[in-house]
């Protein structure tokens, strides 16, 4: 439930510099921080939870428009290594808004306490950011990243599964002065139609990323509305989207996750949804087929039908495969590393507005750590996967969010 109260808020400082130490204030004391930037939005929005506890939930979030409101994020697959995460949203602050923030209840009773280490903070270039404990995962390199592609296709014509999404995790050194906040300010520069995001929680780590993939949102119209994307080609000089031409491999790879999705409306019962598509869209330097589904929820008696489709749907075989359970034990086995918080999923609920919840597929993120950044990327197999081609689209997939981490040349250093 978003109740939330408003507070004039009018620092003498630029809206950026309040932004950072706004960050600063949370990383500074151990608690948790998200940052996002919808698709088309001119503004970024930030969520801090004060109590850390709190935060750690354990299940999906319900949707609801009395469920609480904050920032939710997700693993891939849950274990105690990677808690499924709900930042309770004790401050919000949209940048569109910037001469108020809001607060809960809780912070409203701690405002004083609140203004003044805001005010005192120490000026300082570099933040604190929380850092997983876990080991940086183990990379694959070409020949390994193949032999597991055979490995899935193999497990395709044998029949064990009929779709799965293999992927891979690649260490990249933090160019010198890598600042989070300026990259996250990149990404939103260079991907204006992704939800770009910037987490940092303790126990978790500190993600960013830049995703193209609507996993479940209720929007203030009270349209729930998911997506199929899967299928990727190069987005080539002087290519249009409407006119590209797909392979057969990509269609089936993405009439596998459209169908899938039309089946957890059936286990639902639901017969009043609307699909749009495949068509192609552009998401960096890729084209996608995308599969739109909408359902009014004005028109259907089903006031938990977000929760409910968010359930079924993570991890869709955008990120997983088909059978669901086959294509997880697939992976399990044979990936041969932790994907953590890639594939998961991210998103603010009943924030700022009740009713209304916006959650992404964390695809073309990364994970930070002290002097390096952790990329991850993953493709769809079929019985028609060529190896060395999926290596190809991991590689164009990772120049997503691997973009900020190039080091200034010279002219402009
Ligand atoms: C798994 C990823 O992308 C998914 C989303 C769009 C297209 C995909 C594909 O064509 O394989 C993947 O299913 C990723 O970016 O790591």
């Amino acid at each position: 439930m978003s109740s939330l109260q408003r507070i004039a808020w009018k620092p003498e400082l630029p809206v950026g510099e309040r932004l950072r130490r706004l960050v600063a204030l949370a990383l500074t004391s151990g608690r948790p921080v998200a940052l996002w930037r919808l698709p088309g939005a001119e503004q970024p929005r930030l969520c801090l939870s004060l109590k850390v506890d709190s935060a750690y939930i354990g299940l999906p979030p319900a949707l609801e428009p009395t469920a609480p409101a904050g920032f939710a994020f997700f693993p891939f697959r849950d274990s105690d290594h990677n808690p499924p995460l709900f930042l309770p949203a004790d401050l919000f602050f949209d940048l569109a808004k910037p001469e108020e923030i809001q607060v809960s209840a809780a912070a409203a009773a701690r405002l004083p306490e609140l203004r003044q280490r805001f005010a005192t903070l120490p000026e300082t270039t570099e933040l604190p950011w929380h850092l997983s404990r876990q080991p940086a995962p183990a990379t694959a390199s070409q020949a390994e990243y193949e032999a597991l592609v055979a490995a899935g296709v193999a497990a395709i014509e044998a029949g064990t599964v009929q779709k799965v999404v293999s992927s891979r995790a690649v260490r990249r050194p933090l160019p010198a002065g890598f600042d989070a906040l300026a990259a996250f300010a990149e990404l939103q520069e260079r991907y204006p139609n992704a939800f770009v995001s910037l987490v940092s929680a303790p126990g978790v780590g500190t993600w960013l990323g830049a995703t193209p993939e609507v996993l479940a949102e209720i929007d203030e119209d009270q349209v729930f509305r998911t997506m199929a994307l899967a299928g990727t080609q190069p987005l080539l000089p002087g290519m249009k989207p409407a006119t590209a031409k797909w392979a057969h491999k990509d269609l089936e790879e993405h009439a596998m996750v459209a169908r899938y999705i039309v089946n957890c409306f059936k286990q639902l019962r639901l017969r009043e949804y609307d699909e749009r598509g495949p068509r192609t869209v552009a998401a960096g330097q890729m084209l996608h087929l995308r599969t739109d589904f909408a359902v009014y929820l004005t028109q259907v008696p089903f006031p938990t039908l977000g929760t409910d489709m968010l359930r079924l749907l993570h991890p869709t075989p955008a990120v997983g495969g088909v059978p669901k359970q086959p294509a997880l034990e697939f992976l399990r086995r044979h990936e041969g590393y932790d994907r953590a918080y890639y594939a998961g999923f991210l998103g603010p609920v009943n924030l700022p507005d009740a009713g209304v919840a916006r959650l992404y597929v964390n695809l073309r993120c990364l994970q930070l750590r002290a002097q390096e950044a952790i990329l991850y990327a993953g493709t769809g197999l079929t019985s028609d996967s060529d190896p060395a081609r999926e290596w190809q689209e991991t590689e164009l997939k990772l120049r997503t969010v691997g973009a900020i981490l190039q080091e200034p040349s010279p002219a402009s250093a």
